[in-house]
């Protein structure tokens, strides 16, 4: 999916009203419905629902979807705030309101009481939102924040801005779901809007797919449409040598398990022969607890301190519990300065990247960089803020023509083109040890297998969070470790197989 700019959507809303020939009241429509179906089905019964109403098409939401839900017989009340000029769609839905609908403008002097078992819809204000808060939309805003009713945002959190840093100390509503239409807004996908967003959903409500497509956007999600034909199904007659040799340079004394994790995944993800470079330490477990892999022998006694002939392997992943020697910079070095074959650095080779960024400027073009904040951090420096973040990514990867996956909650793939790639799979129960090796060895085995670079980010990504999904199904998300993950990623990665047929 596209993620649109505040601007954007309103292009988008336009051009479907003139595209199509509806009127924009009959779009409204359409959006407070989808908005009252995915209400009344979470709603348990006799739960009074407040509908706080803005002036403009976000409190025009609002009042179509207390008409509806009152005629679904749900007990419902609106109230408005003041203002000098209101919207001629709210105009209109205020006049389409059913004279039973208890109705009234808001007298910030005597608030309405919020029993906790009210829900709120905060329909203040969505996209048109122009500035921070103040005044009475401010004191309307804290009100419903301090009480204890679960409070449903429609399209935005009111207070939010779509796609741009909000001021320190904004008052903005602290939703539990925000509900949208169409296509996400960008600030859903930061974590510093977490305490406002909520959980968050996006329903469809029919704008135009062609002038979606013709919308230029760089910012996108990862969801099944745009992984189409990204991962070939195997070949009849293919043998190992066709899934690619895979290489990983792993582990160190006390750290040989994210070599496991890693080595374990890279075989999950379909790779055809992979081969460990462990230091000795960690030859018996890995021989042990990975059998299909080949251990080498020699390249270390506690850590990695030389770098093996890679003339044999497709790709090569160095960096998950490989410690920071000076003789492992030294051969991260020679990696860096003689590899010819797709690179997937993690970990501490980030580590070693960011102690020593002239290391930077030897990145192979197309090399992919996991890091989570603070490594990349590391590599760049300290963000201001989410945004911030963002800006810097794109900046890393386009001056280091690399690809950055950067992990969290929406882990999010930078390409040196100047795209970004927002995930829409994984939990909370991912949030735990050896995740990162996991998602490293399928990336090598993925980048071994001939993917692209950008194809081995998008399907890598999303497996590995939809494996971590089917895993916390099963066992819940705290009972989740990352050893699940890898049990769960051959599920994930066979319903992105490109189809065979017609
Ligand atoms: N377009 C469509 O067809 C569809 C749109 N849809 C819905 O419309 C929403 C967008 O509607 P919108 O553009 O009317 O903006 P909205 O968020 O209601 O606010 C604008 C009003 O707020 C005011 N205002 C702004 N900031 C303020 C502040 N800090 N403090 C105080 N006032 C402030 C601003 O005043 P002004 O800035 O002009 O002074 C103006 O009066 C969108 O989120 C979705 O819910 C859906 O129905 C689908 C179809
Ligand atoms: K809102």
């Amino acid at each position: 999916m596209k993620i649109l700019s505040a601007a954007q959507t309103r292009a988008l809303d336009q051009a479907t009203i003139q595209d199509e020939g509806i009127m924009s009241l009959e779009l409204m429509e359409r959006a407070a419905t989808a908005f009252t179906e995915w209400l009344l089905n979470r709603l348990s019964a006799g739960r009074e629902v407040h509908i706080f109403c803005g002036p403009g098409n976000n409190g025009g939401d609002g009042l179509a979807a207390a008409r509806l839900l009152h005629q679904a017989g749900q007990p419902v009340r609106v109230w408005l705030l003041p203002a000098a000029r209101d919207s001629a769609d709210f105009t209109a839905n205020r006049h389409r309101l059913p004279p039973e609908v208890p109705c009234a403008e808001l007298n910030t002097r005597s608030l309405p009481e919020l029993p906790a078992s009210a829900v709120v819809v905060d329909a203040l204000f969505g996209t048109g939102l122009s500035r921070p808060l103040t005044d009475e939309a401010a004191t309307v805003v804290q009100h419903i924040n301090h009480s204890a009713a679960s409070i449903v945002a429609v399209d935005m959190p009111s207070g939010l801005l779509t796609d741009a840093p909000q001021p320190a100390g904004s008052v903005v509503v602290r939703a539990r779901y925000t509900v949208s239409f169409e296509l996400p807004k960008l600030a859903f996908f930061l974590p510093q809007n977490a305490e406002f967003v909520g959980l968050w959903e996006v329903l469809p409500i029919g704008l135009d797919e062609g002038l979606i497509h013709n919308t230029p956007v760089d910012n996108h999600t990862i969801d099944l449409k745009l992984l189409t034909n990204r991962l070939p199904a195997r070949q009849k007659f293919g043998h190992k040598g066709t899934y690619g040799h895979a290489l990983l340079l792993a582990g160190s004394y006390g750290k040989v398990g994210a070599a496991v994790l890693a080595a374990r995944a890279c075989l999950h993800g379909g790779v055809g022969l992979l081969t460990l470079g462990v230091p000795t330490v960690g030859y018996d477990i890995v021989q042990t607890a990975v059998p299909e892999a080949m251990a080498l022998p020699g390249i270390g006694q506690e850590h990695v301190t030389s770098l093996p002939d890679l003339a044999p392997y497709s790709a090569v992943g160095i960096g998950p519990g490989l410690g920071q020697h000076d003789d492992s910079h030294a051969a991260l070095e020679k990696l860096l300065r003689t590899a010819t074959v797709p690179l997937v650095l993690d970990a501490d080779a980030l580590n070693l990247l960011g102690a020593n960024r002239a290391l930077l400027d030897l990145l192979p073009p197309d090399a992919i960089l996991t890091p989570h904040p603070r490594e990349f951090e590391r590599l760049t420096q300290p963000a201001c803020h989410d945004y911030h973040r963002l800006e810097l990514l794109r900046a890393f990867c386009h001056r280091h023509q690399c690809y950055v996956v950067l992990k969290g909650a929406h882990t999010c793939v930078g390409t040196p083109a100047g795209d970004l790639y927002f995930n829409t799979t994984g939990n909370a129960g991912m949030a735990t040890g050896g995740s990162g090796d996991v998602l490293t060895g399928l990336l090598t085995a993925l980048r071994a297998q001939k993917l692209s670079a950008l194809d081995a980010c998008l399907v890598g990504v999303y497996a590995h969070g939809r494996a971590g999904d089917l895993a916390a199904q099963q066992l819940g998300e705290m009972g989740l470790a990352a050893g699940d993950i890898v049990t769960h990623l051959g599920p994930a990665l066979q319903k992105l197989v490109t189809p065979s047929g017609f």
